[in-house]
């Protein structure tokens, strides 16, 4: 990458400002990064970041850096490229960089408060039914950017750091990726992690309030509308049309997209594009049909079979069908692809032979402990539902208070216990749940050790129970004062229980 080239590039989105010395416009880079500790030599070195330091542009430079990019002149022996923006200025560069990557990938993007990590999955099982072996997939749990072992690995965010989001995607073309699905965190616009990327296909989920605070949004309406930045940045969007905010997200996506290019779904709704209906649940899967509203789509009018429970899992396998019918799928690819997906931690059930069915879920807000709640409550009505939880310390404090609400409209006990306390005490977040507890209609215990509060949940329980492991999916640590300490995970902690009770 050239000097002259990133500075017309930033020129172009009237980001450039000027350099700090002298950089000859034919200046080569051979690097590009924004830690210092892995910069090497021909670096382009970008300073960014609340906890940013000059100290590590100094490093960076001892490692091999020629010239930085930066808000600010940081008065060093190498010459700075200054920008307006540098979170904005690091996206673009990094497409610069590694080739606008985006280009040869058809794209596809979920956002929502509920259900990104299990569609982009319906929708990454789908597209390899249609395209095996060409489907790459940035969720919060894996990253794959090709077909050997080591193309899988763990996310740190939901949605990486630009940097890291064009150089996995460079990787994922050279190893003959075709389709990109990926999940988009309202944080990714917030912080423009997604800067200047156009996705083939967005798709909005759903939104109800999470993620406001210090670290995260100001305010409930920057919440949607960062999220409202992918109906501007697709060039075909998908909406759930029975969400909350459905028409503020609908006139987002009408702003840039024609009206003919805009999907929507819903349950039994006859103005939706799509509509789905329910036609059987039972405690571990579900089938439900489609009925296709409009001509073009009258190939998706069929009966689809999810091996994931929960009824708002039909409504995030209707979002992947609409989105891998839009990159090339037939309905035969979706309804295998849907037949056959299972994502950790997230729904999983485990059938016992006298203690009822147990569930291990990744419910951490109101909003998906609500719909769990309710699916169940509603779907089996003479079970017991019993729900295993603790809520993070340190952040999302309102958590708390939705628990209860939710708790109090559909269980019948809590055996309220530790979900990364962090720096808090996790008896007094359990405390805070236990206070908005209607102990009429709820019966609550308080155990600390989570691995003793699974026991006691599924030792009490009979075949007519229903326990709900909520909060840590397949998480193998706990987040206590800042150290990720380890803990065996829900799902093999409960195994091991009920093998230990049905020996
Ligand atoms: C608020 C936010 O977006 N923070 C992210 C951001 O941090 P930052 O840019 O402020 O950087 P920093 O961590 O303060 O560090 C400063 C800079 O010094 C550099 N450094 C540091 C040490 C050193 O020796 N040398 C060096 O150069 C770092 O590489 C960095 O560039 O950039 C970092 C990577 O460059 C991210 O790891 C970090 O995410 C933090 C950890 C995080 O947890 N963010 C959450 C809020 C988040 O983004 N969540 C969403 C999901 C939310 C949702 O579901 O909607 C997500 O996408 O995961
Ligand atoms: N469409 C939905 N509506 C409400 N709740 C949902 C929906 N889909 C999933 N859930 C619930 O939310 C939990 C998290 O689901 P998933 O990981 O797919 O969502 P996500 O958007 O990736 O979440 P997060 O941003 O918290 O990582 C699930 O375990 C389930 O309880």
């Amino acid at each position: 990458m050239q000097a002259n080239q990133l500075i017309a590039l930033l020129q172009e989105h009237d980001l450039y400002r000027g350099t700090t010395t002298a950089l000859a416009a034919n200046t080569d880079f051979t690097a590009l990064g924004y830690d210092s500790r892995k910069m090497t030599a021909h670096g382009l070195f970008v300073c960014k970041g609340k906890a940013f330091s000059p100290d590590y542009l100094k490093q960076a430079i001892d490692l091999g850096a020629t010239a930085y990019l930066a808000e600010q002149d940081y008065h060093v022996a190498v010459p700075g490229i200054l920008v307006s923006d540098v979170r904005k200025a690091l996206s673009l560069t990094a497409q610069l960089f590694f080739g606008f990557p985006q280009n040869d990938l058809f794209l596809i993007g979920y956002t929502g408060t509920k259900g990104k990590t299990t569609s982009t999955y319906f929708t990454h099982n789908i597209l390899n039914q249609a395209f095996p072996g060409q489907v790459a997939m940035f969720s919060t749990i894996n990253h794959v950017i090709g077909t050997q072992p080591q193309d899988t690995f763990k996310a740190h965010l939901t949605t990486a750091e630009s940097f890291d989001l064009f150089h996995e995607m460079r990787q994922a073309v050279d190893n003959g990726m075709k389709v990109l699905v990926m999940e988009v965190a309202s944080q990714a616009y917030l912080v423009h992690r997604v800067y200047g990327l156009h996705f083939d296909v967005g798709i909005f989920l759903n939104i109800s309030p999470d993620h406001i605070g210090v670290n995260e949004h100001p305010t409930f309406a920057n919440y949607l509308l960062c999220k409202q930045q992918l109906m501007l940045n697709a060039d075909r969007c998908i909406i759930n049309a029975d969400m909350d905010h459905f028409d503020a997200v609908y006139s987002a996506a009408k702003v840039s997209t024609d009206p003919d290019k805009i999907f929507t779904y819903g349950v039994d709704n006859p103005q939706a594009s799509l509509s789905l209906h329910t036609q059987d649940a039972t405690l571990t899967d579900s089938t439900f049909t489609v009925t296709a509203n409009q001509p073009a789509l009258k190939s998706l009018a069929a009966t689809y079979h999810v091996s994931v429970p929960g009824d708002f899992n039909q409504g995030n396998a209707t979002a992947a069908i609409l989105a891998s019918f839009l990159a090339g799928a037939h309905t035969a690819d979706m309804q295998d692809g849907l037949a056959h997906t299972r994502v950790p931690g997230r729904m999983e059930s485990l059938a016992t032979q006298h203690h009822g069915t147990v569930y291990i879920d990744y419910a951490h807000d109101w909003g998906s402990m609500n719909a769990l709640l309710h699916f169940l409550h509603t779907q089996f009505p003479d079970h017991r539902i019993t729900a295993v939880l603790g809520s993070t310390g340190d952040k999302g404090e309102d958590r708390r208070e939705g628990f209860a609400k939710a708790l109090n409209a559909y269980a019948d006990q809590a055996v309220l216990t530790t979900d990364d306390p962090g720096h808090e005490d996790p008896r007094a977040i359990a405390q805070e749940i236990d206070d908005r507890i209607d102990h009429d209609k709820v019966t609550t215990t308080y155990i600390a050790k989570r691995e003793d509060a699974i026991h006691h949940a599924i030792a009490h329980a009979t075949n007519d129970d229903l326990i709900v492991l909520a909060g840590k999916g397949e998480d193998a640590y706990q987040k206590v004062n800042g150290v990720n300490t380890p803990y065996p995970s829900d799902p093999v902690v409960a195994k091991h229980v009920i093998a230990t009770l049905e020996a």
